[in-house]
């Protein structure tokens, strides 16, 4: 059985039906390419922006992590493991799949501080596999939010992309990250279709690669190297790549360690 860890940008949110057709395609694959199961990790940055906004809170990203205040925590974790978690769920019941929603915790990921400056801003220790084999064996789709809980008790918002990447590297699963573009783009807008170490820090330093991109491709980076394998970028406005890379070929951009 081949494991897929599919991370999806809150974005996918804001566009009707984009994640039902997402799911419909993995059902699809099930069906068709029953060695492969998939593992859904959600963001939902875009959800926590107009939350806090309408709380009246200002807030703030620090190389493309929202520095999270501890009073505008109840706010993260219910747009992100509450409002964000549900609405996928609801659309993978159309698509006749069988979610299960759950944050870090329960997906056996453990979470600390990341930088007292970033505040409840949390970083992932890979852990044991928490659940997930046994919700995959029962035929469960896990969709996983990127709330961690801590040993210290505390709450923790972790980037969605680092929630993903320890989820693959402690199940050594395939990594795909589903953002709202087709693939890295270059200083011309053209997509990349493979990028290295050497690639990524050029296009940093160029400032042709920023913000929430900035963050995947680093994390894409680290992922194809603990998994010694490549690792996608890719869109969820084409679902249609998760069977392409599913059958071994080509989409978006590969990140290669
Ligand atoms: N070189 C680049 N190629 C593609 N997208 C880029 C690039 N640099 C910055 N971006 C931005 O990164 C965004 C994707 O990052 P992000 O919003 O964090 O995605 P997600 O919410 O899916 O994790 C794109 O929508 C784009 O605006
Ligand atoms: C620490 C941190 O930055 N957490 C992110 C978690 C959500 C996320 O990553 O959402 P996307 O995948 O949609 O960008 C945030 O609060 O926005």
């Amino acid at each position: 059985m081949k494991t897929w860890v599919i991370k999806v940008g809150g974005a996918v949110l804001n566009q009707d039906d984009a994640a039902t057709e997402l799911f419909k395609e993995m059902a699809k694959i099930a069906t068709c390419h029953p060695s492969n199961q998939f593992i859904l990790v959600h963001g939902g940055g875009a959800l926590v922006d107009r939350w806090l906004s309408d709380a009246g809170f200002a807030t703030a990203k620090h190389q493309g992590l929202r520095i999270s205040p501890k009073e505008q925590m109840p706010y993260i974790i219910g747009a992100l493991s509450g409002c964000a978690n549900k609405q996928l769920m609801a659309q993978a019941i159309v698509a006749n799949l069988q979610p299960f929603g759950c944050s870090l915790y329960e997906a056996g990921i453990t979470v600390t501080q990341k930088l007292k400056a970033l505040a409840q801003v949390g970083q992932c220790q890979v852990g044991k596999a928490g659940v997930l084999p046994e919700l995959l064996a029962m035929g469960r789709l896990p969709v996983v939010s990127s709330i961690g809980i801590g040993p210290d008790g505390q709450l923790y918002n972790v980037n969605a992309d680092e929630a993903a990447e320890a989820i693959a590297s402690a199940l050594g699963a395939e990594l795909v990250f589903m953002t709202d573009v087709e693939a890295v783009l270059d200083k011309n807008k053209q997509p990349i279709r493979h990028l290295n170490a050497e690639g990524i820090n050029m296009l940093i330093e160029t400032g042709v690669i920023v913000g929430g991109m900035e963050v995947k491709v680093k994390t894409s980076l680290r992922a194809a190297q603990c998994l010694r394998r490549g690792v996608y970028i890719s869109s969820w406005q084409k679902p249609e790549n998760l069977s392409f890379l599913v059958g071994g070929k080509h989409a978006g951009t590969q990140v290669t360690p």
